[in-house]
């Protein structure tokens, strides 16, 4: 079974895809975690993001990176939304993610393309949502646990600027697939959000 868990930032789409592979036991990828590797190599290496060679000069980065902390900062966040609008990025990190999809027994697979470009023939698609300022909420209080001193404000700027990065790009642009389920986690704890998510997963794949 390969579910599709689809969402904007902070959402709530990693928490949940996490939980569903466990409750499946179905192995995850958390795709957005490539973008951000090739983010980190590109601040790493001095590039720059706007440049599609750049970019692409950054995409043979060791796997043992994706390991690294930084990459779930703010700061690669924003850059990997950057180079994650080149369509020569988003090719190079295409099979590998298709792979992991087609693997024997299924897998769950979580991002912004995965019901639409990813595996669009998946068998459960989700839409997770919330809205913006929940979101930055969330992500203020993740980021303050650990130790970061940024507000709020610049937390809801930054998921903003994403937003508007993601859904706006020409390649492979965040949206709901046609046949996804959507949930709006906004006002759901985490434990009803993935309760809600199993009852979707379970109506889909028994239809
Ligand atoms: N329903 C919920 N209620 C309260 N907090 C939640 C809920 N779902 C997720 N969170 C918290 O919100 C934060 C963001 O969640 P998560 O990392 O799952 O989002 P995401 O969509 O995967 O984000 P990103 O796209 O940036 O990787 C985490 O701190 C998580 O614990
Ligand atoms: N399937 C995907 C997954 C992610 N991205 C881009 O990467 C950025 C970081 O993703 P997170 O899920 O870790 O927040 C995200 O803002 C997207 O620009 C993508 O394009 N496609």
């Amino acid at each position: 079974m390969i579910i599709a868990v689809d969402g904007p930032a902070a959402s709530g789409k990693g928490t949940i895809a996490r939980a569903l592979s466990r409750h499946y036991n179905l192995p995850h990828l958390d795709t957005g975690l490539l973008y951000r590797a090739v983010a980190a190599t590109v601040l790493r290496d001095k590039l720059t993001p706007e440049r599609e060679a750049d970019a692409i000069a950054a995409c043979g980065f060791e796997d043992r990176l994706l390991e690294d902390p930084w990459l779930r900062s703010d700061e690669v966040g924003q850059i990997a939304s950057v180079v994650s609008a080149h369509a020569l990025v988003r090719a190079a990190l295409l099979q590998r993610q298709r792979r992991f999809a087609a693997q024997p027994g299924g897998a769950v697979l979580d991002g912004r393309d995965i019901g639409t470009v990813i595996a669009p023939d998946a068998d459960a698609k989700l839409f997770v949502k919330a809205t913006p300022a929940i979101r930055a909420r969330r992500r203020h209080l993740e980021l303050q646990k650990q130790g970061s001193p940024v507000t709020y404000d610049k937390v809801l700027a930054d998921i903003r600027a994403r937003d508007e990065r993601d859904a706006g790009r020409a390649n492979a642009p965040m949206m709901m697939a046609a046949d996804a389920a959507p949930l709006d986690t906004s006002f759901l704890s985490i434990e009803a959000a993935v309760q809600r998510a199993v009852e979707l997963v379970d109506a889909r794949v028994t239809a």
